[in-house]
């Protein structure tokens, strides 16, 4: 049996660096030109200040506190979200000393803002973390059904029902563009999720914000029943109503980063009559917290704690707090925490590389027949393109000597540039959409990096070959190049090649910037260079020295060469070898078409490895560096003994 888990925190701090405000003489003085390029000063903001408090298993604990009081921020913490800050003071685990990482293995989150893939129905996003994130459930078997036997979809449809998902459990989640379930519909599918996994300690960020009266008490009755479970359920609520108060079982109040209270809701509203804030009756508690004890608008009725600014009356409600008996009883509670020890089983495990391999590929398959109006747009804008290139250069072979060297020239040039630039564009625009949810997927342990990756690659590489496949048959035959089947099969091959290329710098670009308008800004940057040095523009042979390297870098230059080579080798007109001539005059290099069409996926690969460390790059953030090492130590921490300061009677 696992033992519940107690989370307790001494002296946690939590502070960023700011832009430090700068003087209107300072300005004034320095030239605009040096303050862009000088470091801007710093400042640190402390946003959360020496917390000290616990949450309980078995109990239902509400954060509450104004906007901006530090809610969101100390979940995150907690939850192991944090991508910048110092954070200081301890965390302990039933008296495990921990961090931020070790919880990130107990525990689930649902955040503020719920990213889920928009082309999933809610029956697949739940049934993606039964699949993905095995659990022992608590879930009531069958009589003699053994656990082995569990079946899965037995989760699934008790989540839906538990949150009364049936009327939606077939509709797709959608998105801004595409629309799907309701707001609430999309919260409750969030919760869901986690609640299939049985998770013992489960941390929500507004649950019910956005939710009707009847939705958010359905979602505030489960979350009590989980607790009720021995879980630990920590959720932050914006303004519940006087209901969903009824259910919480514990408080915790923050105002300007510091505690003003933590308890038993019980002890919530006397705790604050002795303060002199009496809860008027009939009236919602939170209410009367919000109205009346954390901003000074009706202070002045009050002669116990004359309080001019909010700042001055948290500092005010803080020290009370800690100077109160209540703040002692829960420094007890700190002190001698709950000392069994957690359990392999509820560390966050995943399943089989194979299996996470297996459920990838299988979605973004379904996903891209549900929505086959992407994929039809590649092939038709493959064909199309193919067949306005061959009417361009129609029969350029039946023309005369100088129109047929400038007008391949300006074909095979093409060919490699718009296959190259084509996939690029397409994949930097998909991935900007799908980046998020890759992030919050993989953050919240559905599958790792290398099953992402590499199922991401098994999808698209169907569509890397056919469309420059469909293109090169629409255009190489109308143009005139020369008419032998290894020859168009070179060009084929090469277009691939260009085109895996630009697949591979898509990945690249979308996974190491966030933002889709940075990538469309540098874009010109990164390929103009390129298709300057590509052979047609420029002699690259000639052209001036110290630039001549960025053609060794040009995935165009490679494809050009290799296709001007296949097309121009031999190549007779009117009796005369013009072909072998004007291959002298372009100075693409010395290598051979083989070399050069290596060269090209040699590109791509270096593309695809630099790929797959801007994905490791992103996935850094969030649960921090967290590699191997990290991972077993935060483990044998959770798994070991007690902190010895928890061992003796008179502890910490
Ligand atoms: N990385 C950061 N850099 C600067 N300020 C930050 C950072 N993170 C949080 N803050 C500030 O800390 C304060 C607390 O933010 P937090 O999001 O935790 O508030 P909250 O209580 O959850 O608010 P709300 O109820 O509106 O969601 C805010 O003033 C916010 O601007």
């Amino acid at each position: 049996m696992a033992a519940p888990l107690q989370i307790s925190f001494k002296d946690l701090s939590y502070s960023v660096d700011v832009p430090a405000l700068r003087t209107v003489s300072h300005t004034r003085r320095v030239p605009a030109i040096k303050r862009v390029f000088t470091k801007q000063p710093t400042t640190p903001k402390t946003i959360l200040h020496d917390l000290t408090g616990t949450f309980r298993p078995g109990r239902f604990t509400a954060i509450l506190g104004p906007s901006g009081s530090g809610k969101t921020t100390l979940l995150n913490l907690l939850a192991g979200q944090l991508t910048t800050g110092t954070v200081t003071g301890n965390i302990w685990v039933n008296g495990r000393q921990t961090t931020a990482q070790g919880l990130h293995m107990l525990a689930g989150y649902v955040h503020q803002d719920d990213v889920i893939l928009p082309t999933q129905t809610v029956q697949e996003a739940i049934d993606m973390s039964v699949i993905l994130r095995p659990c022992i459930s608590h879930l009531p078997l069958p009589i003699a059904m053994h656990e082995h036997d569990r079946p899965d979809t037995d989760l699934c449809g008790l989540a839906i029902s538990t949150f009364e998902l049936e009327g939606c459990k077939h509709t797709v989640v959608g998105d801004s563009i595409t629309k799907g379930i309701s707001g609430g519909e999309r919260k409750r599918t969030a919760i869901a999720m986690e609640y299939v996994t049985d998770t013992h300690i489960l941390f929500l960020d507004e649950p019910t914000s956005g939710l009707d009266a009847h939705s958010a008490l359905l979602v505030a009755h489960q979350l009590k029943r989980i607790a009720m479970n021995s879980r630990t359920v920590v959720a932050v609520l914006h303004q519940p109503s006087s209901e969903v108060f009824a259910l919480v079982d514990d408080l915790m109040v923050l105002s300007e980063g510091r505690i003003v209270y933590l308890g038993e809701r019980h002890a919530f509203i006397p705790y604050f009559d002795n303060l002199g804030f009496p809860c008027p009756t009939y009236s919602n508690p939170a209410d009367h917290l919000f109205n009346t004890v954390l901003f000074p608008t009706h202070f002045s009725q009050h002669d116990t704690l004359p309080l001019e600014t909010s700042t001055t009356r948290s500092k005010i409600l803080a020290n009370a707090w800690a100077g109160s008996p209540d703040a002692v009883s829960v420094k007890c509670l700190v002190d001698r925490p709950e000392l069994r020890p957690p359990t392999r089983s509820q560390l966050r495990r995943t399943v089989s590389l194979s299996k996470q391999l297996h459920y990838l590929v299988g979605r973004s398959t379904r996903n891209a027949l549900r929505n086959p109006l992407v994929l039809y747009i590649r092939l038709v804008q493959s064909a199309i393109l193919g067949l306005l290139f061959g009417f361009l250069f129609l029969n350029t072979n039946k023309r005369s000597a100088a129109i047929q060297t400038q007008n391949f020239s300006g074909a095979l040039f093409l060919s490699c540039a718009a296959q190259y630039m084509l996939t690029l564009l397409a994949v930097v625009n998909a991935f900007a959409s799908e980046r998020p949810v890759f992030v919050r997927e993989w953050q919240a342990g559905y599958y790792g990096l290398t099953a992402y990756f590499l199922a991401k690659n098994i999808v698209e590489l169907p569509i890397q070959l056919c469309s420059p496949a469909l293109y090169s048959v629409c255009a190489y035959w109308l143009i005139g190049f020369q008419r032998t089947a290894a020859k168009f099969f070179i060009y084929m091959v090469t277009c691939i090649a260009l085109s895996v290329c630009g697949f591979a710098f898509g990945i690249t670009l979308g996974a190491a910037f966030s933002s889709l308008s940075v990538i469309l800004a540098i874009l010109p940057a990164a390929i103009i260079p390129f298709l300057l040095f590509g052979g047609l523009f420029v002699n690259t042979g000639s052209s001036t020295v110290w630039l001549r390297w960025i053609q060794w870098l040009s995935p165009i230059k490679y494809g050009y060469a290799a296709l001007s080579q296949n097309q121009y080798a031999g190549y007779v007109i009117d009796g005369m070898a013009v072909g072998n001539m004007y291959l002298d005059n372009l100075q693409l290099g010395g290598f051979s078409i083989g070399v050069n069409i290596l060269f090209v996926f040699i590109l791509a690969f270096v593309l695809w490895c630099a790929s797959f460390l801007a994905l490791w790059r992103l996935t850094m953030h969030g649960r921090g560096a967290f590699n191997r090492n990290t991972r077993r130590q935060v483990e044998a921490d959770l798994l070991g003994p007690p902190d010895p300061c928890f061992s003796t009677p008179d502890a910490a």
